[in-house]
């Protein structure tokens, strides 16, 4: 059982509070000049990732406080009895083990007295032989060609987390191309299968549950369009493979559950990744990069289960945003990622972060007396600069905000990548900085400009300043930084979960409009007007209905 505290009755909330009114009032250019060793006290390695986290609103103080805040919270006992299986996740009666999936060093973690590794190993070991022979070319398909497409069918869990490790991890890429089919918007498929060929192509067709409105429309289409092209039934079990955890709706489909990759309840769709909801990863970029991908990912496991809170990134990364969200009152987080290959790394946080804390009612079933789970939003760099930054260095918004950058390119093209890391590095300070109102008055008047013009313009050039960042610099995106780099974020999540007293597994909020949807459908299909709704939804289907 998680603990179940109200974080805003802890004593160091309350210290808290009157702490922030102490640091809200300081400028972090004077924390800087006060401070110059701000960047060794607070900065943090682990393997090839450095956090800097100095260029936030705080003090050894704060940091202190936080660190109290967390253990008030219970953070170590829930941190050990997720690791350990036990059914943290109450309203679904689950145990939340993602770690177990890439557990490389194989201790033995058991749910309801059982270990479970032989199965994931067992399941990883079926990946390693699949995605090898489609790889070698040794699979063949119907016509005896072997395979050049994948087209990974999913949503949300099924969907983000391979599109966005396939993209990152680009680099590292083998000659099978990769198609990912989520939307229910018939364009998604239509366009997807205008690109293939029926006899060399690979469906994959990923839902946990196996019952998504979306993901089984999409298989159906699929699997019809295959047939049109020409093939039989009996050539389905070489084009269409499933990654559930629902044997039972997978035979029913047609698939041949020998074609089958299993997973567990105990893994949580938006967590899913790392089981075989990654097949299409471990296809397109080879399982030995997977396989590094989950080490990546069982080191931060480490990291975060072992290290004290002082030195643990997860743990420091989630107060931060505990004292943003809950004491300055900021209401969403951008991540920034300075590597086109992560241009999908927000939206896919969206979902990991949002359905995880995005809930008003704690663990004890009250309704909250507090801010929760932020919005999180974000672009690759330098894009964002050139769109939405406007609103963070002079907006009225206060947008904490996390830089992340590799060192070392990929694709080292002249001087591409100083030029992207020169952004990255003066966009933290210019938000830190700011530029003051002497500065720019001296800067107006050496270009010649008259007091006139000066005094006009100046109160525009002003750049404020004191908004916070986090900067995170990576060697290279190598798969095994980046299956760190999701585990970091995976874990701050969790640990906000745990302060925020939510449960961080569970995703209620999506059930309402599914329900309705299904009610919707059937009037859709009927001809006579619809009366059972408010005026405005009446008014809106029965447009469309005249519209069709
Ligand atoms: O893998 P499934 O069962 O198709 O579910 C897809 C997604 O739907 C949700 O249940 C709700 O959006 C997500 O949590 C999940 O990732």
């Amino acid at each position: 059982m998680l603990p179940k505290v109200n974080f805003t009755e802890t004593k160091s909330y309350q210290y808290l509070t009157d702490h922030f009114i102490e640091i809200s009032e300081k400028h972090l250019r004077d924390l800087f000049k006060e401070d110059p060793h701000r960047y060794e006290k607070f900065s943090l390695k682990f393997n090839e990732i450095l956090l800097d986290y100095s260029k936030n609103r705080i003090d050894e103080t704060t940091i202190a406080l936080l660190i109290q805040l967390a253990k008030e919270c219970g953070l170590k006992e829930a941190i050990e009895a997720m690791f350990t299986g036990e059914v943290i996740n109450e309203t679904e009666g689950r145990a939340v083990l993602h770690t177990a999936l890439r557990n490389q060093w194989n201790e033995p973690v058991k749910v309801d007295g059982v270990d479970v590794m032989p199965e994931v190993n067992e399941v990883l070991r079926k990946m390693e032989q699949f995605s090898n022979s489609v790889i070698s070319g040794e699979w063949k398909g119907y016509t005896g060609k072997t395979i050049t497409d994948i087209v990974n069918i999913g949503i949300g869990g099924s969907d983000l987390g391979p599109v966005m490790v396939t993209e990152a991890l680009k680099a590292y890429k083998n000659h099978l191309n990769l198609h990912f089919v989520s939307n229910v918007d018939g364009t998604h498929i239509a366009e997807t299968l205008k690109k293939v060929k029926a006899e060399s192509t690979l469906f994959l067709i990923a839902s946990k549950t196996f019952t998504t409105q979306e993901t089984m429309a999409n298989a159906h289409t699929a699997r019809n369009w295959f047939l049109q092209e020409g093939a039989s039934d009996s050539d389905v079990a070489k084009h269409f493979a499933a990654l559930s955890t629902n044997e039972k709706a997978v035979a029913a489909f047609g698939i041949d559950t020998k074609n089958m990759f299993g997973f567990w309840d105990w893994v949580g769709g938006r967590y899913s990744l790392w089981s075989a909801i990654g097949t299409s990863i471990a296809l397109g970029i080879g399982f030995d990069n997977f396989k590094a991908l989950l080490s990546g990912a069982h080191a931060m496991d480490r990291h975060f289960r072992e290290t004290e809170f002082e030195q643990n990134i997860p743990v420091i990364l989630a107060l931060l945003g505990v004292w943003y969200n809950n004491f300055f009152e900021a209401e969403s987080q951008a991540i920034l990622p300075y590597d086109q290959y992560m241009h999908r790394f927000a939206a896919y946080f969206q979902q990991g972060d949002m359905e995880s804390n995005g809930k008003y009612i704690d663990r004890n079933g009250q309704r909250v007396n507090y801010e929760t789970g932020p919005i999180i939003w974000g672009e690759p760099g330098t894009n964002g600069q050139h769109a939405f930054y406007q609103l963070i260095h002079q907006g009225t918004k206060l947008i904490p905000a996390d830089f992340i950058a590799p060192a070392q390119s990929h694709n080292p093209v002249g001087t591409h990548h100083t030029l992207l890391l020169s952004n990255f590095f003066a966009q933290t300070e210019a938000l830190m900085n700011g530029k003051t109102e002497e500065e720019v008055v001296a800067e107006l008047k050496a270009s010649g400009k008259s007091e006139e013009e000066v005094a006009a313009l100046a109160p525009f050039k002003v750049f404020e300043g004191n908004r916070p960042t986090n900067s995170i610099l990576v060697k290279k995106v190598s798969p095994e930084t980046l299956g760190s780099l999701i585990a970091m974020y995976e874990h701050k999540i969790f640990v906000q979960g745990i302060i925020w007293n939510v449960f961080s597994f569970d995703q209620w909020g999506v059930e309402l409009g599914k329900q309705l949807a299904s009610k919707i459908l059937p009037e859709l299909q009927g001809k006579d007007a619809v009366k059972t709704h408010d005026s405005s939804t009446n008014g809106l289907i029965n447009q469309y209905k005249a519209w069709r």
